[in-house]
C-alpha cells in the first residue's frame, strides 16, 4: 500500500500561556480519504487545520506530507500542497479584484512567472465555462469585484480557486456555516463534485451532523486536542444522529 498522503505524530502544541491545545495527535490520512471532522468548540478543530496549513507550528511531534517532513516548512512552502475554505465567505479572495483576475491568480499559483492582466484575455472562455458548472451565476460576474458577490457566490469561487491546482490535500474549515441552507446545500453538492471529479484529499471540519454523516469515507471526532473517535466508511454508515450527538 503506497504511503499515506498527510502524518502527524505525536502533534503537540502548547501556547505561549501555557496550555496545550493539541495533545499527542496521531492521524494518518490516505489518498482519496474524504474526512468529515466533529468536535465541539474549543475542542482542536482549526489547530489541527492551522498546523497542517503552517500557521501555526507544532511545539513537539512531527507532521510529513508524502514523504516530506514539513514540521518547520513555512505555511508559504506548505500552500503548494495545500487548498484551504473558510468559514468567512471574505478569507480566500482578493475583495477588489474581479471574479476572472482571482482565478487567474489561483491558475498560476506556484508559477515562476508573476501575475499580468495580459494572460486573462485568452482564459476568460474557460473561466466562464467554469463558474458556468456552478448554477449560481457566477459565470454572468467574471468582470464584477469579488467583494461585491453575495456568501454563496464568494465562497463557490473561494472553492472554486482553492481546487484549481488539484491540491495534495483539501482543508475545508465549515466552509458552508456562514449561508443560508439552500445555498449552504448548493455548496456541498458542489464540494462532493469536485472532490469526486478530480479524486482530492479531504478534510472538512462542519458543525452540520448530517453532513458529517453523509459525506466523506471516514469520520473523526475530535475533543481536548485529541482524536477521540476514527470510524472507518463501514463504521461511519451504521452511525446515526443519536451516535452523533452523543459524541458531545
Ligand atoms: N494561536 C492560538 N494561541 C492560543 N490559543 C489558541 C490558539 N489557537 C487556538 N487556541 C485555543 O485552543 C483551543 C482550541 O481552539 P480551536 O480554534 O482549535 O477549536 P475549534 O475546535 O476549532 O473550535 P470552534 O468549533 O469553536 O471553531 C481553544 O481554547 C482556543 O482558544
Amino acid at each position: 500500500m503506497s504511503s499515506p498522503i498527510l502524518t502527524i505524530k505525536d502533534g503537540v502544541k502548547i501556547t505561549d500561556s501555557g496550555m496545550k491545545i493539541m495533545d499527542y495527535l496521531n492521524l494518518e490520512i490516505n489518498q482519496g480519504d474524504f474526512i468529515t471532522i466533529l468536535g465541539g468548540n474549543g475542542a482542536g478543530k482549526s489547530t489541527l487545520f492551522n498546523s497542517i496549513s503552517g500557521n501555526l507550528h507544532l511545539t513537539s511531534g512531527e507532521i510529513k506530507i508524502n514523504d516530506t517532513l514539513i514540521t518547520h516548512m513555512s505555511e508559504e512552502k506548505r500552500a503548494k500542497y495545500i487548498g484551504r475554505v473558510f468559514q468567512d465567505p471574505k478569507m480566500g479572495t482578493a475583495p477588489r479584484m474581479t471574479v476572472s483576475e482571482n482565478l487567474l491568480i489561483a491558475s498560476l499559483r506556484g508559477q515562476k512567472r508573476g501575475f499580468s492582466l495580459r494572460k486573462l484575455g485568452n482564459k476568460k472562455e474557460l473561466f466562464y465555462e467554469l463558474c458556468q458548472t456552478i448554477g449560481n451565476g457566477l459565470e454572468n460576474h467574471l468582470d464584477t469585484p469579488a467583494g461585491n458577490l453575495s456568501g454563496g457566490q464568494r465562497q463557490a469561487l473561494s472553492l472554486i480557486m482553492s481546487t484549481l491546482q488539484k491540491p495534495t490535500l483539501l482543508l475545508l474549515d465549515e466552509h458552508t456555516a456562514a449561508l443560508d441552507p439552500k445555498t449552504a446545500k448548493q455548496l456541498m453538492t458542489l464540494t462532493s463534485q469536485i472532490i469526486e471529479d478530480n479524486d482530492l484529499t479531504c478534510l472538512m471540519i462542519t458543525h452540520r451532523m448530517e453532513d458529517a454523516l453523509r459525506y466523506g469515507n471516514r469520520l473523526i471526532v475530535l475533543e481536548q486536542g485529541k482524536i477521540i473517535k476514527d470510524f472507518s466508511k463501514a463504521e461511519k454508515e451504521k452511525l446515526t444522529m443519536p451516535n452523533v450527538l452523543s459524541f458531545f
